[in-house]
This record gives C-alpha cells, structure tokens and sequence, in this order.
C-alpha cells in the first residue's frame, strides 16, 4: 500500500445555512493521483481551499504527513509539504519564466534573513528552481517573458512554481483549464510524471484527462462524496451517472 501523506476526516465547511463541503473523507497517497470530479458548485473548490488550510473547516480533521493541521494557517500547511496551484493564474506576467520559478523558491525559505546569511542559501534556491524548471518541461522557455508563452505553458509554468517550493503534496485546481487539445495531452504527460514521488490532487472537468491520469475518483454532488473508489467502477455506478457524468460517460 503506497504511502499515506494527506488524510481528511469527515470535513465540512458551512456558508451560513449551506453545507458547501459535507462531511468528506479522503486520502492522498504518494505516487497516485486522486480525481475529484462533479457539477459546478457541487464543493469541489471549497474542498481544496480546506485541505490547503485556506479556509478553516467548520468541522472535521485534517492529517497531513502524520501531523494533525486541522485549522492551522495556509503558511504553516505549505511548510509542511503541501503546494496548490491555482484556477487563477499567479503568475507575474513582465518577469521571465525563469524569475517566476526563482521567486516561488525563495519564498518557500521561511525567514529572507536566514537564507541571506547562509553561504548555500542563493545555490539551494537556485537548485531548487531548476529542478522545477526541468521537471516541468520548461527548460527552453526560461529566458522568456512570462506574458508572451502559450496559455498552456502558463498553465506549466504554475505548477513549476508550485513545485520550487518542493511540495510533497500536490493540489491541482482545473490545470487543463482553456487548453487545446495539443496544450491538454502535454499537460497530462507531465502530471503523468509528477505522480511519481508526489501525492497528487486534481480538480477537473476534462474527463479524458480524468481517466487517463486517476487511480482513485471521488464525485461529488452538493457538498457529499455520492462514490469513491477505483474510476471504472465509479464510472460504472448507477448513482454517478444519474447525477453527474450522463448517459455517454
Ligand atoms: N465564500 C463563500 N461564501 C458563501 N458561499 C460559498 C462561498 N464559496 C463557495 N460557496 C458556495 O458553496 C458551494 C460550493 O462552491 P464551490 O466553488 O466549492 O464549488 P465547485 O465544485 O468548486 O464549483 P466549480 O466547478 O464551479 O468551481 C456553492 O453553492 C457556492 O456558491
């Protein structure tokens, strides 16, 4: 069995009389990708911003690499080993790519002092941002302004950012977003590759994508987890396809 590295125990998160999030289980395992799916407010965002402690949960637990999180900070669950990326790109478009990945490396050093005053800190950032750079396939755009890559290198260029904080834990919020089909297939090759030595969360409505990329799926619907589990039987469930991925899924 791989190894546990984020475990939410019944979550819930309440917007005055809506339970936006409802009681969700759910475990993310090293070298595995966990697909959430389902219809537009059914909680799915709400979910990511509880396990990445942007939102406190009203109810539940939340376990992350043996540590119990449950309400602690944003700041203090990326330190830990979690890193998200955004629907919303973050991206400082006038910088290269290059100076974006740099950035998000130094950032994970909690203290700029500390780093300052280390003789390795600048070459461990740097380090870090390369190994970012590589691993997200960006390597020849580095020297290029943000602003004039592709939408989809963009979308890469997020997740390199991401990774330059060395996350253990990975939350993908919608990456194939406004993508074409060529910008799509690369995007899934390299969350392809991220799965290996990363727990992997994503967040998406490209089926395809969905079921080349996952070895759990959860669906959710108003908040509840209506099936989770290995995705052709979810695909398969009567419930699921009823509520969610139509007669052709
Ligand atoms: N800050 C908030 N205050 C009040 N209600 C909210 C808030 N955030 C989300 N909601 C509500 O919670 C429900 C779940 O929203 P959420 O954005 O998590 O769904 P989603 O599955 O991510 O949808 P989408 O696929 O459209 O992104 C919706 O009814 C939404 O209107």
């Amino acid at each position: 069995m791989a190894e546990v590295l984020l475990q939410a125990h019944e979550l819930t998160k309440r917007f005055g009389g809506l339970a936006a999030v409802d009681r969700v289980s759910l475990t993310l395992q090293r070298d595995r990708l966990h697909a959430v799916i389902g219809p537009n407010g059914a909680g799915k965002s709400t979910l990511t911003n509880l396990l990445s402690g942007d939102l406190p949960p009203t109810s539940g637990r939340l376990v992350l690499a043996g540590r119990d999180v449950t309400g602690a900070p944003p700041e203090a669950i990326a330190r830990l080993g979690l890193g998200r990326s955004y629907q919303k790109t973050n991206i400082f478009l006038p910088f290269t790519v290059w100076e974006n990945i740099r950035l998000a490396a130094q950032a994970r050093t909690p203290c700029a002092a500390r780093w300052l005053a280390r003789a390795d800190g600048i070459a461990a950032i740097n380090r870090r941002a390369e190994r970012a750079l590589e691993l997200a396939g960006l390597t020849a755009r580095a020297h290029r302004i943000a602003g004039t890559i592709s939408h989809g290198e963009q979308r890469q260029l997020e997740i390199a950012m991401t990774l330059a904080t060395e996350p253990q834990v990975l939350l993908l919020d919608e990456p194939l977003a406004g993508m074409g089909t060529a910008e799509a297939e690369r995007m899934i090759e390299l969350l392809q590759t991220l799965k290996r030595g990363h727990a992997l969360m994503l967040v998406e409505h490209d089926m395809d994508a969905v079921f080349a990329l996952a070895d759990t799926l959860t669906v959710m619907v108003n908040g509840q987890v209506i099936a989770s589990g290995e995705p052709a039987a979810v695909r398969a469930d009567a419930g699921v396809q009823a509520a969610y991925l139509g007669e052709d899924a």
